[in-house]
């Protein structure tokens, strides 16, 4: 038993003892870098290894589908080193490439391909594929299992279609945006669109509930669903259903949550349903090999605007906790050490997350010795941070050959900021990879490739057939797809009936018909080969068939070349789907297709600086982190101002962000910021005044760049940046914050007491009065 030795080797002891756990409810907590994701990895392995489960009985959530692939490849190698020793009789380092992916593979096709590991939406999605035959909407009607995922972009397409077209509105005054979050708001709160109309008793709502009726008709028409579907359908298809849920809930004997403090309600419902098979947790009594085991830090909650709540991991306990048997009580666990970062960085984040007041202490100890200072570093503006970012990129690489660019990370608050440094890095010439938007599968030619194998797949998804009917162009104008819907329509048909239909596309389109049947004919034809060929044969087929690529030949500007460049990457990315999926089909292609999150673009084996919001960098880790843009009304967020609970979210990303750094961490702030257009001038965050002074190394500047003097005046750290929400006291030349201006200078002070209104001049509006008291107006100090 030499190797389970080792396996547990690397585990602490409260670590181990959350992965020896085995029936029961365990929560554990802990904070940032104490080794969560490696117990609940370990745990896994465990399982299989030493208590025999069935890697079919296991499911296990993750944030993102890369941490998903990560738990699986670690998993899978900790298997492979213990089969190394006894099948070849060697330790794993001493085998030969072959040797060990011929034993990875072997791994791989024994368990790995049996486990679900993965998000809320795939797994959910994977669980409808098998059953959404089963479920009925509340108006009986039912979806079947080659149903399509509309992505964010396709939905508000469909909201903008029924707002303009079907009931004849102004889309400037029902923002397509606006309606549809509207709509998944209804949809959260369990709302049908019946309920949601009851509740209306004005014009917007009416309409809103209007467009939301027409939405879901039109889901249901093309046999699609949207993000919010593919966990509200789970939910009450279980609820409906009491033998699919006994399926699921037998087949899921072992449960395993990452990052449980950002789940919310319709998550949690589908986590405790599955445990209990929808009886109550607290009488729930039925652990025999069973377990529920979650692991979260409620520090490091940050999606409370996706309606992630942070009191679902404190009532874990409660829930599960009376339940258990009575000879095993212990359902929490908590890891105190950490094993990531420099004492430095660690100190600098736990000082900072003190001053929330929502929170519960814990204690987190350095392990890895105290490190460098942390670097501040104030900009001029946002050019002078990113050229700050690359100078220190370089000096490090530099100075210490065993680094390269993929042990660095920028991290910011806004999407926006990323544009500065990625043109510095262009300039300098660093590589550099985005991590965050759906960036691949947003761009035009790539959502036109994949509404063809949408429509192949699926050809009542009419939102994809009406996407490309006439991409690239085969004569079909508007006119003869009006006609053709409203012929659909009128028979009570999806629109592929119509197409599918020699006769009746010729009498409706007359002389466009030619272009309809041709289209009509690849879809068929494509239909047909999909059933035996793979998915790459299918995209290149479509576009040799098309002529997409041909159209954007003839065009020749350096835009279409670069769409071309992004078929050409399409194929390569089917290629890998290929290689990589146990189950290549084109629907299991197009929901991964759907599902590749903006958290999914780090590229691997590739050396290159990432780049990614705060949110997107959780859970992550790198040696060296830029934190950018701290600054008042950016981070915290201009929003957040006004609302302690918000700053106190804003101040859990700052701790994530600061926790993400092993070796070494930057922050940074620019004196004077271009933001949506117009330069600003900025104020240092608060969050800087709030990390101990000592921590703080600022004279870098002088070091790098020691032309320029520094232009800061030494001020007590602690007060610096730090807003003032009294609001008496107004005097001309305060600087303050307007909530929807920005910041300003008072020029003028009208008046007295209640009746006191102010001038304030800001730097690209020009001079505006306001009232204070409803003007949210914060003065800095
Ligand atoms: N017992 C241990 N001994 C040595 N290193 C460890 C141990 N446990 C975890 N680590 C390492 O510490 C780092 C942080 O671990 P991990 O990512 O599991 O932490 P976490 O608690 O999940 O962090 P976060 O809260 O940021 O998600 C990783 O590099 C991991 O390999
Ligand atoms: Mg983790």
């Amino acid at each position: 038993m030499t190797a389970n030795t080792n396996f547990l080797a690397h585990l602490n002891s409260s670590q181990r003892r959350s992965v020896e756990h085995y029936c029961g409810a365990l929560l554990v907590v802990a904070g940032a870098g104490s080794g969560k994701t490696r117990a609940l990895t370990y745990r896994i392995a465990n399982l299989i290894r030493t208590h025999h489960v069935d890697p079919a009985h296991i499911l296990a959530v993750t944030f993102t589908n890369k941490a998903a692939k990560e738990m699986r490849s670690r998993i899978e190698l900790l298997f492979a080193q213990q089969q190394a020793e006894l099948k070849f009789g060697k330790p794993w380092g001493a085998l030969d490439d072959y040797q060990q992916t011929q034993l990875r593979s072997h791994v791989y096709k024994t368990i790995i391909k049996d486990l679900w590991i993965g998000t809320f939406h795939g797994l959910f999605s994977k669980v409808l594929r098998f059953d959404i035959e089963k479920y009925q909407d509340e108006k009986g009607r039912t979806w079947n299992k080659n149903f399509s995922i509309f992505d964010d972009s396709d939905c508000q397409g469909l909201v903008k279609q029924i707002v303009v077209k079907q009931l004849d509105l102004d889309d400037k005054k029902f923002e397509p945006r606006a309606v549809r979050y509207a709509i998944s708001t209804a949809k959260n709160q369990g709302l049908s669109p019946d309920e949601y109309s009851k509740q209306q008793n004005d014009y917007r709502g009416r309409v809103i509930s209007d467009v939301y009726k027409h939405y879901q008709d039109a889901l249901c028409a093309n046999n699609a669903l949207d993000f919010d579907d593919l966990l509200l359908v789970p939910v009450q298809l279980f609820r409906q259903n009491a033998q699919v849920l006994d399926y699921w809930h037998r087949k899921f004997r072992h449960i395993l949550v990452d990052e449980y403090q950002d789940t919310n309600r319709t998550q949690y419902d589908l986590i405790q349903l599955l445990v209990t098979n929808g009886v109550d947790s607290k009488t729930f009594n039925n652990w025999e090999h069973r377990s529920i085991f979650v692991v979260g830090d409620a520090d490091q909650s940050i999606y409370s605007f996706r309606a992630a709540d942070f009191t679902i991991l404190m009532n874990f306990q409660d829930d599960f906790g009376d339940s258990m048997p009575d000879d095993r009580t212990e359902t929490m666990v908590k890891l105190e050490e950490n094993y990531r970062s420099r004492e430095n960085i660690l100190a600098a984040a736990n000082h900072l997350i003190q001053h929330n007041t929502q929170r519960i202490d814990k204690i987190l100890k350095a392990t890895r010795g105290e490190g460098e200072p942390i670097f501040l570093y104030k900009a001029d503006n946002e050019i002078d941070e990113a050229e700050f970012v690359v100078s220190q990129i370089r000096k490090l690489l530099r100075e210490n050959p065993e680094l390269n660019y993929g042990n660095f990370a920028a991290l910011y608050r806004t999407n926006a900021q990323s544009r500065p440094i990625e043109d510095a890095f262009v300039r300098s010439q660093i590589p550099y990879t985005i991590v965050g938007g759906l960036k691949f599968y947003d761009r035009r030619e790539i959502k036109d490739i994949v509404a063809y194998l949408r429509a192949i797949a699926n050809p009542n998804d009419t939102v994809s057939l009406l996407r490309v009917i006439n991409t690239p162009r085969r004569g079909v104008g508007q006119t003869t797809i009006d006609n053709l819907q409203n012929a659909a329509q009128q028979l009570g048909v999806p629109l592929w009936e119509i197409l599918n239909d020699e006769t009746s596309v010729k009498t409706v389109a007359g002389r466009s018909s030619k272009g309809v049947l041709n289209f009509a004919e690849i879809i068929n034809k494509w239909r047909s080969e999909s059933e035996t060929r793979p998915v790459v044969d299918i995209v290149t087929g479509i576009v040799e068939d098309t002529g997409y690529v041909h159209e954007l030949q003839t065009q020749g500007t350096d835009e279409a070349l670069e769409r071309i460049q992004n078929v050409q990457e399409l194929v390569n990315a089917t290629i890998q789907f290929q290689e990589e999926s146990d189950e290549p089909s084109l629907e299991a292609y197009l929901a991964s297709a759907a599902l590749s999150s903006d958290l999914d673009n780090l590229q691997e084996g590739k050396e290159a600086v990432s780049l990614m919001t705060l949110h997107a960098s959780k859970g992550l880790e790198f040696p060296i982190v830029f934190l950018v843009g701290l600054e008042a009304g950016l981070f915290p967020s201009f929003r957040s101002l006004n609302d302690p609970m918000a700053v106190e979210e804003e101040r859990r990303l700052c701790y994530v962000g600061i926790t993400r750094a092993q070796e070494m961490l930057y922050l940074s702030h620019a004196r004077e910021r271009r933001l949506y257009g117009s330069r600003e001038p900025a104020i240092r965050s608060q969050f800087i005044g709030e990390l101990p002074p000592e921590l703080l190394n600022s004279n870098l500047r002088t070091k790098i760049k020691a032309q320029t003097p520094d232009r800061t005046s030494p001020k007590d750290p602690k007060t610096v940046g730090k807003t003032n929400a009294q609001t008496t006291g107004w005097r001309v030349g305060d600087r303050v914050i307007h909530r929807s201006f920005g910041v300003g200078q008072i020029s003028h002070v009208f008046g007295t007491g209640n009746k006191q209104s102010i001038a304030i001049k800001f730097p690209n509006l020009g001079q505006k009065i306001v009232d204070p008291k409803i003007a949210g107006l914060q003065k800095i100090d």
